[in-house]
């Protein structure tokens, strides 16, 4: 078994609102590279742990973490649409894996996923369909949470199960880092939205449209005065970074959900992807990672970074 981890952050507004020539020119320079050491590596299983924006998962049933064993993209903001290449039975063992080491995940045989598992795939692979992946996605976005501490057990239990093949395999995580997008909230949410959040899957291209609208809207204003939204937090960004890169991965068991919200924006926890996937790491072994690139982008709403870690 050999293993290569690679957490980035997501933002569906890259492509679509960009940040100053130079920064956007960097992170293509840190993604080509990326990609380029997947390439080499050449993955036989990916493992993705990513979140959902109200794509595929609902407030209808709304769980902590599901594994895909057959999994569709939607296509929204700039990713492509179509199936993605999940081995059924290895997925399947996986499942089995997991649940005997108590940890109990949802399990779809044809779930819809969004940017949040697709846009990473494009950047690091090139493509939905080259390399066979599980995807796993943990809940980081419509509270209430699992605890941090789930989260790096559902980890350790998939390392363990990585540990058992004899594969090269490619560990991602989808998200964060600190970040507050115009995603809205059930509580308090009027009825169309209410209903939107509890039941909205496939809406219509013109729905589709005017989120994606309202999101470049919200990037346009992001991180003045005028935006009512959590502005992104370098020190927070930068603390959660130093945590994973000196193997101080059961201080996450300290997290508060509240805390972390009202310090760095709601969708932060899409950290927990990177949690998970660097626990899935430590439980194959010692592990070293390093910071590929950080930088807060208000254009992308994203304290934006990339990390790399594989075992020593
Ligand atoms: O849910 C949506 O439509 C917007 C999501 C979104 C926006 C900005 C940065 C992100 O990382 C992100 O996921
Ligand atoms: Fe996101």
């Amino acid at each position: 078994m050999t293993i290569l981890l690679k957490c980035l952050s997501h933002t569906p507004l890259r492509g679509l609102y960009d940040p100053n020539p130079e920064t956007a020119a960097e992170v293509n320079a840190v993604l080509d590279a990326t990609k380029k050491e997947v390439e080499e590596f050449d993955p036989e299983l990916i493992v993705l742990f990513a979140p959902d924006h109200y794509n595929g998962l609902f407030y209808d049933l709304m769980p902590p973490f599901v594994v895909a064993t057959g999994a569709n993209s939607v296509g929204d903001y700039l990713t492509p649409e179509g199936k993605l290449s999940v081995p059924e039975d290895l997925a399947l063992d996986l499942v089995r894996f997991v649940h005997d080491k108590d940890i109990d995940v949802a399990l779809s045989h044809r779930l819809d996923v969004d940017h949040g598992c697709t846009q990473i795939l494009m950047e690091t692979t090139g493509s939905l369909t080259r390399y066979p992946v599980i995807p796993i996605i943990i809940n980081s976005v419509a509270p209430p949470f699992t605890p941090y501490r789930r989260i790096r057990k559902l980890g350790e239990a998939v390392g363990q199960f990585i540990a058992t093949l004899n594969k090269r395999v490619l560990i991602l995580g989808s998200g964060g880092l600190s970040h507050e997008p115009p995603v809205p909230l059930l509580s308090g949410a009027a009825s169309e939205v209410a209903e939107f959040l509890i039941c909205g899957r496939r809406p219509t291209p013109e729905a589709r449209a005017a989120r994606e609208a309202r999101t470049v809207a919200t990037a346009k204003i992001f991180g003045t005065s005028t935006c009512n939204l959590t502005p992104l937090n370098e020190e927070w960004d930068k603390a959660f970074m130093d945590l994973l890169a000196s193997n101080e991965l059961q201080k996450v068991d300290d997290f508060e959900v509240d805390v972390i919200s009202k310090e760095a924006g709601r969708s932060t926890h899409e950290v927990r992807t990177w949690v998970a996937a660097f626990a899935a790491l430590a439980a194959a072994g010692e592990y070293k990672a390093r910071q590929d690139y950080y930088k807060p982008i208000n254009e992308w709403i994203a304290g934006y970074g990339v990390m790399s870690a594989e075992l020593v």
